[in-house]
């Protein structure tokens, strides 16, 4: 699975974590930044990642600011991104099972870096979309896209 990672200044700190987390269980996440803790705006971060989720240059994504909100709101702009702010694991998995969801997003000022590492897990074990009623729903937000973005 290609995965790729961003984060803003205020998400830095727990995305250094995650990567040398999860490099220890075998993933190879691709960093698109930010570098430091020096102030930078998310909406630049999320639409890079975001613009190569949607066009399959990764399987998923992962983002984290400060609280996880304001780069989710920038990423669910992209055409064909569903991501979703998560703060516990039934969420994380959920997010994949009804919502085929491709982008996962954390606060790095909200959730600590053991259960935000937990929820990642959580998030990339879950492999099923169980279709059906939530595809159709799913469907409806592709059909609304279709419409609006030319
Ligand atoms: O967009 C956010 C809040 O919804 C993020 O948490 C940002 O990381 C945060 O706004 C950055 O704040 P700062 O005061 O510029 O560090």
């Amino acid at each position: 699975m290609k995965i790729v990672i961003a984060s803003d200044h205020g998400g830095y700190e727990l995305k250094q974590f995650l990567i040398e987390t999860f490099k220890k269980e075998g993933y190879d996440f691709v960093d698109y930044g930010t570098n430091s803790e020096e102030s930078v705006d998310y909406p630049d971060y999320a639409i890079k990642t975001c613009e190569d989720v949607a066009a399959g240059k990764f399987d998923r994504g992962i983002l984290i600011c400060g609280t996880g909100i304001g780069i989710s709101i920038a990423a669910n702009k992209v055409k064909g991104i569903r991501a979703a702010h998560c703060t516990d694991c039934f969420s994380a998995k959920m997010c994949k099972q009804h919502n085929n969801a491709n982008v996962i997003v954390l606060g790095g000022r909200i959730t600590g870096p053991e259960l935000a590492a937990e929820i990642l897990r959580t998030y990339l074990n879950e492999k099923e979309f169980l279709g059906g009623r939530h595809e159709n729903r799913v469907n409806k937000i592709k059909a609304y896209e279709e419409k609006v973005y030319k």
